[in-house]
């Protein structure tokens, strides 16, 4: 579960007093989510989501995704934007912890997608991707393929407590990734961790596009990739559905066009996607104990999608 940093009644009924929002009614720490921890809070006026920022979410970052968020509320997109307190003010102080006070969307995040909200939602990507054209500032990716590398060394024959193996399996793959990564496709601001449960959906419409704590400015197709690999594969990363990665390339096709170089490069961005989340995954499995509270993702479902992209290069075809 989620919920790190513990906030008491009278602290968060004191803190709200600074918004114009009405009075605290009840709060719940959410059990989802694994960065940072989230409070579902009613006032006399309205639902609000709490966030406190922890370990994975720099406070000096803050500035971008609660402008980005603003930049894409106000182009209609269904992003949660931060509330502004009485003297404007996004990113507030609360136990210790950076926290905004979020708009609260409805709608539930779907395990299994269907290819229809899988349309719906990579059209939803591709529409934030267009929105950005004229947003400004940058962020790099603090999750980039500049990364990878260190962090792969960093864990070294660690990684084979998780599977013999695995370090010269991840190696080899990415010397690979590193040699061909593309140099010249469009960049903009992107999610980079679109996955299912950060999409709100009510039936086949979206609802919200959540959590955009890894947004940063990078190739818009390897947000696409990101996604595919994300919502094709069942949790183990066993078994790909074709119909839901096709319902992908279509609902992303419908909002923005995907040119030919794009395409081209999506099996190679895939396989960087599942080297980005294998790694991550591998890091926490290593560092976070066993019998904490926060439930471990498991490393491996990305190894086989790595696999399973190696082995079938016209994925994207
Ligand atoms: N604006 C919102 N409106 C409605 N529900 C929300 C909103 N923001 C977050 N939630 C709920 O809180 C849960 C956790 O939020 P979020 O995914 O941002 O947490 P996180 O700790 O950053 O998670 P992750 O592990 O995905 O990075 C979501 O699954 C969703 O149920
Ligand atoms: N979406 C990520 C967790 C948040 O970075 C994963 O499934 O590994």
């Amino acid at each position: 579960m989620a919920v790190y940093t513990q906030v008491s009644a009278e602290a968060l009924a004191a803190f709200l007093t600074r918004y114009d929002v009405g009075e605290l009614v009840s709060a719940k720490g959410i059990a989802e989510g694994v960065e940072n921890s989230n409070y579902l809070v009613d006032t006399t006026a309205a639902r609000f989501i709490l966030t406190l920022y922890e370990k994975r979410v720099s406070a000096d970052d803050l500035p971008f995704f609660m402008a980005l968020l603003d930049h894409l509320a106000d182009k209609g997109l269904p992003v949660p934007p931060a509330i502004k307190d009485r003297g404007g003010v996004e990113i507030q102080e609360l136990a210790g912890r950076p926290a905004c006070l979020i708009r609260f969307l409805t709608g539930v995040s779907v395990s299994h997608p269907t290819p229809a909200q899988a349309h719906a939602a990579a059209r939803a990507m591709a529409d934030m991707h267009m929105a950005v054209a004229d947003f400004a500032p940058t962020r790099a990716n603090s999750m980039g393929i500049a990364t990878w590398r260190p962090l792969l060394e960093r864990m070294g024959a660690d990684m084979d407590a998780i599977d013999p193996g695995l370090f010269a399996r991840v190696d080899a793959a990415l010397r690979e990734v590193e040699a061909a990564w593309p140099a010249t496709l469009p960049v903009g601001a992107i999610h980079a961790d679109l996955f299912p449960d950060n999409v709100l959906m009510l039936g086949d419409t979206v609802s919200g596009l959540i959590d955009f704590y890894f947004a940063c400015t990078d190739v818009r197709a390897y947000d696409l990739a990101i996604m595919h690999s994300a919502w094709t594969f069942d949790a183990t990363g066993r078994t790909a559905d074709a119909a839901i990665g096709a319902a992908l390339l279509a609902g992303y096709a419908d909002g923005a066009a995907l040119s030919a170089a794009e395409r081209a490069a999506l099996p190679l961005l895939a396989q960087g996607a599942c080297i980005r989340f294998l790694l991550s995954r591998a890091w926490d499995w290593l560092h976070t104990p066993a019998d904490a509270l926060v439930m471990r993702k498991d490393p491996l479902a990305y190894a086989r999608r790595l696999d399973w992209y190696r082995t079938h290069p016209g994925a994207f075809a």
